[in-house]
């Protein structure tokens, strides 16, 4: 296979990328191969697929420097899990002959026939960012790289816009923006008209403010607000100031201050607030005479939208027209995950709805929740949506038919239409700010709520969340919905122990999928108590895993030195000093924060070192030795590390192949850092 000659620089730019929690993400500047690889996949996977493709180019919440891309697969849904690997590989080929070369194999081993193909098409989308212009070109040039293949540009859209066009597109309808717009509108406008009368009263003239993060969602919201019947919305942030920078969902759910251009002025009225990209909401309402805010967060849409589906099933399969209607029973399930509030879990559960938990990302989520007849899924962070089954849809069309003949406008028609509105309101293919502010509008609208009413459903317990900053995020492995951390071994104990000294404490840790980091969470019965609990995992973290400050390594800490002390015993049994430093590739030392390590590294051979010890006389200056007689005499792994784990604590049993790879990283990060060539660490 070739690729047609481009103007793209197709080399690697030398970044590791992965496909992560939500496709690929870097600084802008570092996306142009990329971008132009992930086009080349998107039309091979519209050749398999025979279907439309989606391509956005966003990255989010991120800071407006960066940008990213990701494929929506014909469903509109994430692209399929099963081609990610590939994603990885050919986002990361070195070059123009591996990528070939990659392709080729792909290629057969998928059955994708390119010869006489028909004909591929591609959606392109983009949010607001600077870069975004010329990332589309760069992923056209991938797509018709792609003999048949063809890309439609259709310029500045919503995340969750592209993906509905992509699965409006693949059932034959128009995929425009005016029909995106128009279908949000009626089926607002209908799930209005059933609302029971006497529950709207002076609420319906209310005014909601929405903080658009500068993006793409402000601007559209600004667009469609003035068809909006019954509604009165402010659109603040619609793209003056700088994308996502102190404005946005994730800004608020994560800070819990009023974002830019909110004040104590707007205190007691409903506010909401969008991300980069418009696939995340929350609400809010700004706490009198203060900054702060009362978070109305995913956790809460996702009871919201429960409540009111449990609600029109019960009148639904009610005895009102005199007997009971069970021919159809609907599952009704909640997907969560780890990040969920733990109130808000057992607020669903004693509600009577099946709440299941998944790893982190909507792609897991939105796969259990199509397991459901109606799932509901929702991230903390306010990403989330409402999936309907072909079935029951089917269903609720045949009893609005029967019920139609029998019983106009009773409670149970009502309800039929209601969730057919509802159905047809949220965007199925993908979390949709601006459908599920529709949707919490309405529902809210037939409840007669505001937002304190809302906000009182469930008290959350104080949370915490920290990230630390490492070089190797997949050092850290979990399992359990991202539970229970499996690698390094012995932290989950740690943990444990570290939560156990607090009522209600709740603590787990994962590697983020969308940046170097692993994120910390902590929940506890007071916010002193959450925020203590954070900071000593953030602690073990640290401890456990060898952590950058910015890019400049600060620390190496116990497991790698004790994979360097394994490695040097099995490469060179002579010596344990002089081969640490060639073992790891460059003329220098490495930090050891932990002192006390370094000190039974060290000291024994010190004087061997010269250069290699920094200066100031860290190294060696705490007295806790090393018997490297004896830990080089081990012969067996095992037994060496049940040598070191009694001796030395409990950190000691990392593979040494996983321990390669952070070496690796170390190198990569710290080759050119003087500090490693020799100086002192302030
Ligand atoms: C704690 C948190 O909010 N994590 C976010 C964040 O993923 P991480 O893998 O945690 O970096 O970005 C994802 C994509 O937007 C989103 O799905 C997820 O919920």
């Amino acid at each position: 296979m070739v690729i047609s000659k481009v103007d793209v620089d197709i080399n690697n730019t030398g970044v590791k990328f992965s496909y992560g929690t939500s496709g690929f993400r870097a600084e802008a500047s570092l996306l142009e191969s990329t971008v132009f690889r992930v086009g080349i996949l998107a039309a091979l996977r519209s050749i398999q697929t025979g279907s439309v493709i989606g391509l956005m180019i966003t990255a989010s919440h991120n800071e407006v420097s960066d940008n990213g891309i990701k494929v929506a697969d014909p469903s509109g849904g994430m692209l399929t899990q099963r081609w990610e690997p590939f994603a990885d590989a050919f986002a990361n080929a070195p070059n123009h002959h591996s990528l070939v070369q990659l392709l080729d194999d792909f290629v057969k081993k998928e059955n994708i026939t390119l010869e006489g193909a028909p004909a591929a098409e591609v959606l392109l989308g983009r949010d607001t960012r600077p870069s975004g212009m010329s990332l589309v070109e760069a992923a056209k040039q991938g797509i018709l790289s792609i003999i048949g293949a063809s890309a439609t540009d259709m310029g500045v859209v919503t995340t969750p816009q592209l993906h509905w066009m992509v699965r409006v597109k693949n059932k034959g309808i128009e995929a425009s923006e005016y029909n995106y717009f128009d279908q949000l509108l009626t089926s607002f406008r209908c799930l209005l008209g059933y609302i029971p009368q006497g529950n709207s009263n002076n609420y319906m003239n209310d005014k909601l403010i929405v903080d658009g993060a500068d993006g793409v969602g402000g601007q559209k919201l600004e667009k469609l607000k003035s068809r909006l019947s019954y509604l009165t919305v402010d659109v603040r942030n619609y793209g003056d100031g700088v994308l996502n920078e102190g404005v946005g969902a994730d800004y608020v759910q994560k800070e819990k201050v009023v974002p830019r251009g909110f004040g104590p002025a707007d205190a007691g009225i409903r506010c909401a607030s969008l991300d980069g990209d418009s696939d995340r909401l929350v609400y809010f309402s700004v706490v009198p005479n203060s900054n702060k805010i009362d978070l109305v967060d995913g956790d809460k849409i996702l009871s919201l939208f429960a409540l009111f589906i449990k609600e029109q099933l019960g009148i639904l399969y009610g005895p009102e027209d005199g007997k009971s209607n069970k021919s159809y029973q609907a599952s009704l399930g909640v997907v969560q995950t780890a990040y969920a509030n733990g109130a808000s879990t057992d607020y669903l559960k004693q509600l009577g709805v099946e709440v299941v938990l998944t790893p982190t990302g909507v792609k897991y989520m939105h796969e259990k929740a199509a397991e459901f007849d109606i799932g509901i899924y929702f991230e903390a962070n306010g990403h989330g949506t409402i999936l309907f089954s072909n079935n029951f849809l089917s269903w609720l069309e045949i009893r609005n038919n029967e019920l139609l003949s029998i019983s106009k406008g009773s409670n149970q028609h009502n309800a039929v239409l209601r969730l057919l509105a509802v159905s047809k309101l949220i965007n199925q293919a993908v979390g949709d700010a601006l459908s599920g502010l529709l949707l919490v509008e309405a529902i809210l609208q037939h409840l007669g709520w505001s937002i304190h009413k809302w906000n009182e459903l469930y008290q959350d317990l104080p949370s915490r969340q920290l990230k630390v900053k490492v070089v190797d995020r997949t050092a850290v492995v979990t399992e359990n919905a991202e539970t229970v951390v499996v690698r390094p071994v012995g932290i989950q104990e740690s943990i444990d122990s570290e939560t156990a000294k607090y009522p209600r404490g709740r603590c787990f840790i994962r590697p983020s999928g969308t940046e170097d980091v692993v994120r910390v969470y902590a929940e506890a019965l007071t916010q002193e108590a959450a925020d203590n609990l954070a900071h000593s995992v953030v602690m073990l973290v640290d401890k456990y895993l060898v952590f950058v400050d910015g890019a400049r390594v600060v620390g190496v800490h116990i497991e790698s030195i004790g994979w360097i002390v394994e490695s040097v015993r099995k490469k060179n049994h002579e010596q344990a000093a002089t081969p640490v430093c060639s073992l790891i590739g460059f003329e220098g030392y490495i930090f050891l924060k932990t002192d006390f390590v370094a000190a039974w590294l060290f000291q024994p051979k010190s004087e061997e070192f010269g250069s290699c010890a920094p200066a100031g006389g860290e190294v060696g200056k705490v007295g806790m030795e090393m018997d490297f007689e004896r830990v080089l005499s081990y012969s067996s792994d095992t037994e060496l590390t049940h040598y070191l784990v009694q001796n030395y604590g409990s950190a000691w049993s990392v593979i040494a192949s996983r321990l390669e790879i952070l070496v690796h990283h170390l190198l990569a990060i710290g080759g050119p850092n003087p500090r490693l060539r020799g100086e002192a660490q302030s």
